[in-house]
């Protein structure tokens, strides 16, 4: 049977990359450059989601320091230069690299749609060996706009060649601005449980709510027999 789905666009940090312990690591050297104290990652696990620029301002902002659009500016550049630097190994949740290759075998298109920088993005993904698989990538930085705005979501929905009418499509995420990109566009969503939702999974308000990553094609398969 053809799977129900012709193309799945996923969100990356909490959906796919286990990205907070990297966060992490180098918004500590960031802080630790500008004279701030560090910060747990259990803290920046809470601020994760509205991309780089939010996240460097929030960690900032819990040390104090309170910065706007303009003084964020040199300070998000220490952050991303040293992110895009940084040799450790990111961690994929169990099943990602199984379960995109399989849904790749079996002819769906994937794309990438998180507020993460692209080339910080793209330098991940060939790290962990995935970019063959994805078929479109966008991020924070590659359009005027990001999510939880539809048109970030279905720009990635296009590149896959998907009717921009009736999109035969799913987004997976992790948190409200997955949801809302998807409400926007509207295609069902997939929430995983251990991402960084920001509030109880449940209230995000998805169509499935997933622990495990390899039950994702299952999960596909039921919602579109609903
Ligand atoms: O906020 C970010 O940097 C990225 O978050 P996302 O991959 O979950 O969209
Ligand atoms: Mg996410």
């Amino acid at each position: 049977m053809p799977f129900p789905f012709s193309a799945l666009v996923f969100d990356l940090d909490g959906t796919l990359i286990d990205s907070a312990p990297d966060m992490t690591r180098v918004l500590n050297r960031t802080l630790a450059h500008f004279d701030r104290p560090s910060l747990t990652e259990a803290q920046v696990r809470t601020m994760v989601g509205d991309g780089s620029a939010m996240l460097v301002r929030q960690a900032f902002a819990a040390t104090g320091a309170v910065l706007d659009d303009e003084t964020v500016q040199p300070i998000l550049r220490h952050y991303l230069d040293r992110y895009f630097e940084d040799e450790e190994a990111s961690a994929l949740y169990p099943g990602v690299t199984e379960t995109l290759t399989a849904l790749a075998e079996r002819g769906v298109r994937l794309g990438l749609c998180t507020n993460k920088p692209e080339r910080i993005s793209r330098k991940l993904l060939d790290a962990l060996g995935l970019a063959p698989l994805f078929g479109a990538v966008a991020g924070g930085d590659t359009l005027p706009v990001k999510k939880p705005d539809g048109r970030h979501l279905s720009w990635v929905l296009e590149q896959l060649g998907a009717d921009p009418q009736a999109p035969n499509a799913a987004m997976i995420g992790d948190n409200g601005n997955d949801v809302k990109a998807a409400r926007a566009v509207g295609v069902p969503v997939v929430a995983m449980s251990y991402g960084y939702p920001r509030m109880p999974v449940e209230e995000l308000g998805a169509d499935v709510i997933l622990d495990h990553f390899a039950d994702l094609p299952t999960a596909l398969e039921r919602l579109a027999a609903r």
